[in-house]
């Protein structure tokens, strides 16, 4: 079988389309939306992310607004300055970059965060609405997820679906987003004693551990479609000739760039799927487009305005 892949750039591209055309003619009522990012310290790895979230938004006509803070930012700062956007009318998204550095309690600020601004889904108020299949700003990675299979017609309900991961930002919410589409779901992860035991039953086989290669070709069923959620950075030679033996195109474009993106397939087990979304250039693509859609649907819900006017909520 020749597995189709399926292309999270295009169907961003599409999404970023339509939340364009939904952000102008919020515009026109006078209303354009709003997003601040609120990064702390330097990683590189966010500083990278966090630009690219800001030249999105401008190129879809979001006013959007970066606040940078210094490593030794004290918690009580930061909440401070979470009060002022809660209290900022022009603010209708806010996103504070994680990981966080460790002296600050990350709860506490996720918690802070107006659940209507709340544009990552992450406060506790939007979890449990999402929980209980409430109208709620959805975490923008496993809404991704939904959209990709939707955009691909690929059928959730009644299918057998596996999650590997179990963290709060990507594996609770895809699981409930899978089980709240009617389909049966389980949840795995590093406690599971047989995980191929799982795997190998999914339909439709979702990962997201941050192990690059975890899957291997005998833990998944013929004709399966994978959704790999990972993202993993290798700046080894070696890690990417043991991984993709015999690959040409990752080894040049590693020797080109000193380090490469893999996502937690080892490439042979694309080979036994009908449909898997590669890494780059898969599901992280979806990651910017959501937190687009969902500036947009903040910005509607705070306005009191439909919101099941959208391509989706
Ligand atoms: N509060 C918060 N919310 C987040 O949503 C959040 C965060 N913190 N911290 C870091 C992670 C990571 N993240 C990604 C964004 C874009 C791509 C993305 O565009 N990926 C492309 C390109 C990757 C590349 O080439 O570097 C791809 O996978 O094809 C991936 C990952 C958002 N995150
Ligand atoms: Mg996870």
């Amino acid at each position: 079988m020749s597995a189709r892949v399926l292309d999270g750039v295009a169907i961003a591209a599409e999404i970023k389309e339509e939340v364009g055309r939904e952000v102008r003619s919020l515009a026109e009522a006078g209303a354009v939306p709003g997003l601040t990012v609120v990064l702390v310290g330097s990683d590189p790895a966010s500083e990278i992310y966090v630009r690219s979230k800001v030249k999105s938004s401008a190129e879809l006509g979001i006013a959007s607004n970066l606040i940078t803070l210094g490593v030794d930012t004290s918690q009580a700062e930061l909440l401070g300055i979470l009060q002022q956007l809660n209290e900022d009318d022009a603010v209708d998204g806010i996103l504070v970059q994680l990981p966080l550095p460790r002296h600050i309690d990350t709860r506490a600020i996720l918690e802070a965060v107006d659940p209507l601004k709340d544009v990552d889904g992450f406060h506790p108020v939007n979890v449990g609405r999402l929980t209980i299949g409430q109208e709620s700003l959805v975490p923008c990675t496993p809404a991704g997820v939904m959209q990709v299979l939707q955009r691909s017609g690929i059928a959730v309900r009644g299918r057998d679906c596996v999650m590997v991961g179990r963290s709060d930002i990507v594996g609770k919410p895809m699981s409930t987003l899978l089980l709240n589409a009617g389909a049966t779901v389980a949840v795995c992860h590093k406690e599971t004693r047989d995980l191929r035991e799982y795997t190998r039953r999914a339909e439709i086989l979702v990962v997201a551990t941050g192990v690059p290669g975890l899957i291997t070709p005998d833990m998944v069923a013929e004709g399966a479609v994978l959704i790999d959620v990972g993202i993993n950075r290798l700046d080894r030679r070696e890690d990417v000739e043991r991984l993709f033996p015999g690959n040409a195109a990752k080894l040049a474009a590693f020797d080109k760039r000193g380090s490469v993106l893999v996502g937690d397939f080892a490439p042979q087990s694309y080979l036994r799927s009908s449909a898997y979304t590669p890494v780059p250039g898969g599901v992280g693509a979806l990651t910017i487009a959501m937190l687009m859609h969902n500036t947009v649907k903040a910005a509607r819900m705070r306005r009191s305005l439909p919101t099941d006017v959208l391509e989706f909520a």
